[in-house]
């Protein structure tokens, strides 16, 4: 595995009313390898939707740089899809029509058969054959996180984003989702970077976990190797010194280290 994603000294300020700017985020520094799984953790408000959003260019660090695959990340792309908590699924389009609209507009010259293929088996990967046809109204919200996943995994961008992504969803639905988004990490090479508050999300998800410090001036804590092989099987790894070990470095951090009262 090659480093081809690095976060370079990244600061985020925002204006505020007074003379004082914000600062989100200071001084994050991280290399993720191609193909890498990696969760960021973080109490609430610790920058890690801003972390996302410059990964994603939408939003501009103060200071540093993203650069992927030798290039500075300025602006948004299809080397980068993302998932957010709540689908972006567009409404008046079915679950299979909005995996198709995002694969035509990234390769437009695919013929009618190849994209129906490629299609379908995105809409496979996620097990939705059967409400392919149905509008987002028409579907739970795990179907339609589901379905969004397929729809940003279909561009095949180099590294796909997720910011808490089943945070929305009941817990025994999350268990679900969390067991399909480990086979489909099985099944595709792409690098991911998943946003939680969820422990054990993150050591199940994950090959490192990023642990954040609070904000202000919010950056990373310490960085965890997960060594855990695949597949992981959730029950087994109850049971599992190496996944107690995680879980307890992750509590320590959180709840001695950087505690956060309830505001
Ligand atoms: N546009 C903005 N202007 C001013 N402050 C902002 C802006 N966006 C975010 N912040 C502040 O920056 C900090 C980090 O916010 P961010 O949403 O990235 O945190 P987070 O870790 O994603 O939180 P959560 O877990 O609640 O989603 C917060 O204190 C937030 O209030």
């Amino acid at each position: 595995m090659s480093e081809f994603l690095s976060l370079k000294n990244i600061e985020k300020r925002f204006p505020t009313s007074g003379k004082e700017a914000y600062i989100a985020l200071t001084d994050v520094n991280l290399d993720i390898k191609k193909n890498e799984i990696i969760s960021i953790i973080g109490h609430k408000g610790c920058g890690k939707s801003t972390l996302l959003n410059i990964i994603l260019g939408l939003e501009k660090q103060s200071q540093g740089e993203i650069i992927l695959n030798g290039n500075a990340v300025s602006e948004p792309g299809p080397d980068r899809a993302v998932v957010f908590q709540h689908g972006s699924l567009l409404p008046w389009l079915s679950v299979y029509e909005n995996i198709e609209m995002a694969i035509r507009k990234i390769m437009p010259k695919l013929d009618a058969l190849t994209l129906r293929e490629r299609v379908e088996n995105f809409v496979s990967m996620v097990n939705l054959d059967a409400a392919k046809d149905k509008l987002p109204c028409d579907i739970s919200e795990g179907m339609n996180q589901r379905a969004d996943i397929a729809r940003a995994l279909s561009i095949e961008p180099d590294v796909l984003l997720m910011d808490e992504p089943f945070a929305a969803i009941d817990s025994l639905t999350r268990t679900t989702l969390q067991e399909l988004l480990m086979h489909i990490q099985q099944t595709v090479n792409t690098t991911m970077i998943i946003m939680t508050h969820d422990i054990d999300e993150a050591v199940l998800l994950s090959d490192r976990v990023v642990m954040m410090t609070n904000g202000p001036a919010a950056t990373i804590g310490e960085i965890l190797e997960v060594n855990l092989e695949r597949p992981r099987n959730r029950v087994e790894l109850q049971h599992d010194p190496e996944y107690i070990r995680c879980r307890e470095a992750i509590v320590a951090f959180f709840y001695e280290k950087f505690a956060k009262e309830d505001e």
